[in-house]
């Protein structure tokens, strides 16, 4: 479906996490830079090189080795030595979506000019998504901070014919698979495989991911705070507009309005229990908010970091500059992406925490234990929704646990060369996987109030009746798929199936 939208124009103008996203989702791309530019700037750096300027990587060995001189002659073999002894990648294969992700990144800040590549390289790697011949990069042996080299690596890699490339659904030598597609692989030349892989594109595209995935579960949780209200007989009130303009953090605020606007739902049919929730509830704005107010910043420290030119040595050829420095330094994404992860964690424990009063009837005022549907003597053989609860707890933990921050762990490595590093590229591995974690409390989450609140009409509680039309029509979609927990039965394809639907954004909130 993706792939007959109109492409996503790379060059042009900023992109944004949507615009990585969609990519991702198998959008396609266009080249919108101005081809006389990017002529230019080969141009240029050619010039220096026929001057015999002396140009790091290019006429130097890499990194460290930057004091050893490649005779001219050998300059040209360079190149593909790079993109080989970076070759030593382990740890999964980024899935197609998130390789996706990593080619837009890595495209649009080298379409920005600054880099000295040929349009012909811009075209071969817009190709790659176009066509669908994707490079399988495993995801570890990053420090994030002179570019994601080795990752990028296999980029490079499928462009010149080597290594192994997806393609339509069969993993095929590179070479093969461009020639299924009908492509050619490229000579790259003197500093194209440097501009290629001395970047931050892998934890870009990763972290763009995660954030975009990170917006939908901020809703998604706010939706089920309000459900949940309605299910234990909680007060709208905690959640009132005027209240929060008291402690006015925008993504606060907005949290509670949404939730306070959900429970707006028939008059006269409010019921608190308690004269106030316990924190999961009560505080619920408050920790989404967080994630909130988090993404923002976010969202623009990476569109700044996509948007830039992250490699070493830059040109500019109108200026007719060159720079050697270290913007491959992938700090601000390492800092993001440990940010996200804290706050996604934060939110997968606040549904952790109201699944647990969900279930529990010391607390889950007058709903049954572990929310079982079974009734009479069947009552007690039946364990409802016990295993999921205690699954959450597991997942919940998990993901708390990854939020360690990468950022701390610099180290010196490549002969302290790199003697300060980002590990950005594992901030963001941490922060997809503490995602994948959060989503499954939040399936978990969604079953239980599903069933909560059913069992409330069966009780003859006007539960559901609490919520606006359009939190109501939500529930009522949310529902139709999953069944009544009377009788115990396994529930793993139930809450995968969620899942995938919050992964796919299914349901549209607050938009
Ligand atoms: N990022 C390094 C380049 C580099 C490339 C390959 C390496 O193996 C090591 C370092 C720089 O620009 O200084």
């Amino acid at each position: 479906m993706h792939a007959s939208l109109p492409p996503i124009a790379l060059g042009a103008g900023p992109l944004t996490l949507e615009d990585v996203a969609e990519v991702a989702r198998g959008r396609g791309v266009t080249l919108a830079a101005d081809p006389a530019r990017i002529a230019g700037g080969a141009a240029f750096l050619a010039g220096l090189l026929a001057r015999g300027h002396e140009v790091y990587g290019v006429t130097t060995g890499y990194g460290d080795s930057c004091t050893v001189q490649v005779a001219p002659d050998l300059v040209p073999e360079l190149p593909l030595h790079l993109t080989r002894y970076h070759g030593c990648g382990l740890g999964r294969i980024l899935d197609p979506a998130e390789t996706r992700a990593v080619l837009a990144a890595r495209l649009n800040s080298l379409a920005l000019g600054f880099s000295g590549v040929r349009w012909e390289l811009l075209a071969a790697l817009a190709a790659l998504l176009n066509r669908g011949v994707l490079p399988r990069i495993p995801a570890e042996g990053s420090v994030g901070a002179s570019g994601d080299l080795t990752p990028l690596s296999y980029v490079a890699a499928t462009l010149v014919g080597e290594r192994d490339a997806l393609y339509d659904g069969r993993v095929l030598p590179a070479a093969e698979a461009l020639r299924e597609a009908g492509l050619a692989p490229i000579t790259l030349f003197p500093k194209e495989g440097l501009a290629l892989m001395n970047g931050t594109a892998a934890m870009t595209g990763l972290a763009c991911l995660a954030t975009h995935r990170a917006g939908y579960l901020e809703r998604f949780a706010t939706r089920l705070t309000a459900l949940a209200v309605a299910a234990l007989r909680g007060n709208r009130d905690h959640f009132h507009p005027r209240f929060f303009q008291l402690k006015p953090h925008p993504g606060t605020l907005r949290a509670a309005v949404r939730a306070y606007e959900d429970l707006g739902g028939a008059p006269g049919t409010e019921d608190p229990a308690r004269l106030q929730d316990r924190y999961s509830v009560r505080c619920a704005p408050h920790v989404i908010g967080v994630l909130g107010d988090a993404l923002a910043w976010i969202r623009r420290d990476l569109e700044t970091e996509l948007n830039s030119a992250n490699d070493n040595p830059l040109i500019d050829a109108e200026a007719g500059l060159l720079f050697h420095g270290g913007h491959f330094y992938g700090g601000h994404v390492a800092f993001a992406m440990d940010g996200l992860k804290n706050a996604v964690a934060s939110l997968a424990d606040l549904m952790d925490r109201q699944l647990a009063l969900l279930v529990d009837v010391r607390y889950n005022q007058g709903l049954p234990m572990n929310l079982s549907g079974a009734e009479g003597r069947r009552a007690a053989l039946n364990h409802g929704l016990k295993a999921v609860q205690i699954g959450a707890s597991a997942w919940t933990a998990e993901a708390l646990k990854l939020t360690m921050p990468a950022t701390a762990f610099s180290r010196s490595t490549e002969c302290h060369n790199q003697d300060k590093v980002s590990m950005g590229t594992i901030a963001a591995r941490d922060a997809l996987r503490v995602l994948e974690l959060a989503e499954q409390v939040a399936a978990s989450l969604a079953l239980a109030v599903v069933q909560a609140l059913r069992i409330r009409e069966r009780q003859g509680i006007a539960a559901a009746e609490r919520l606006a039309p359009e939190a109501r029509s939500f529930l009522e979609g949310l529902g139709s798929d999953l069944p009544f927990l009377d009788e115990d039965r396994p529930l793993d394809g139930v809450l995968s199936g969620l899942c995938d639907a919050v992964r796919e954004q299914t349901w549209s909130l607050y938009p």
